[in-house]
């Protein structure tokens, strides 16, 4: 963990002890600081700060309920923010609606429906680029190169691919904009073992070729040793923050939170 000197005035914000450095990222991609938020007049999130460095694959883990799913809504314009700030790219975009958001080089795959089921593929990617006014068919070469399945099956309705196809459906309709951060939401939920590090791979390949990535991951342990750094989140606040490295050997957070 950060040792307590480094902490920065945004650390300061840190609620829970041992709390490292949120903020350690000079001239942040994304930098929530002092995050409010939730859902009508429930507040989830408290005092939430966030860094993600361009180019840089930042993941979340924590408990079941801690507020994860809601720091990636509240970047993506999904919740009721109480207070803070939410900047992307040098824009203050707290509170922006998620179609503002695409144009700006944000993508956001969600955990749940994150496909059209009555669409063929190649129409769900056609929708991932409805907003520009020309079709981009070179993104599409590009997710066909990483989704080979996706060109195999571009006429299959997207409802008949199993999860794991249809998780890379909705990675490959968020890469048609070409982000510049794109927003995991538990890309591994209901997949195979199996299938698990093959999605992992291609995680870190469209990582490796420039795209930020702020993930979200049940799957904590695999999550913390592919990212650069991670965020343990506790009932809506910001538990510890370090590398994923030492997250995984901080004998707290091992003991804690990732199973001994
Ligand atoms: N649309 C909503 N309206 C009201 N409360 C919500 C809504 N979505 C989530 N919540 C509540 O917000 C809290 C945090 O939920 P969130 O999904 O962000 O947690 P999480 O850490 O992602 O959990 P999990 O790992 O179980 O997905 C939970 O108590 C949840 O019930």
């Amino acid at each position: 963990m950060s040792d307590a000197s480094d902490t920065t005035d945004a650390a300061d914000a840190s609620t829970a002890t041992g709390a490292a450095d949120a903020a350690p990222v000079d001239d942040p991609l994304l930098a929530v600081r002092g995050l409010d938020a939730g859902y009508g007049d429930l507040q989830i999130l408290s005092d939430v700060d966030l860094d993600v460095a361009d180019g840089e694959y930042v993941t979340i883990v924590g408990p079941n309920g801690a507020g994860k799913s809601t720091v990636m809504k509240s970047v993506f314009g999904l919740t009721h923010v109480f207070g803070g700030s939410i900047r992307f790219d040098d824009a203050d975009i707290t509170g922006a609606a998620p179609e503002s958001l695409v144009h700006h080089g944000l993508g956001y795959v969600p955990q749940n429906e994150n496909v059209f089921a009555g669409l063929s593929v190649r129409e769900n990617l056609e929708m991932g680029a409805y907003v520009l006014e020309e079709f981009p068919e070179e993104r599409l070469v590009d997710v066909y190169d990483r989704f080979p399945i996706l060109e195999e099956r571009e006429d299959q309705r997207a409802g008949t691919l199993s999860g794991g196809q249809q998780q890379m459906l909705a990675m490959g309709r968020a890469l048609m904009l070409d982000p510049d951060l794109l927003l995991l939401d538990e890309p591994s939920a209901g997949l195979a073992p199996d299938l698990v590090d093959d999605l992992f791979d291609r995680i870190d390949a469209i990582n490796d070729s420039g795209t930020a990535i702020l993930m979200v991951e049940q799957n904590a342990k695999e999550a913390l040793r592919r990212c650069d750094r991670g965020y343990v989140l506790v009932q809506g606040e910001n538990r510890f923050v370090d590398t994923g490295e030492a997250l995984l050997a901080d004998d707290e957070v091992r003991k804690q939170f990732l199973g001994g």
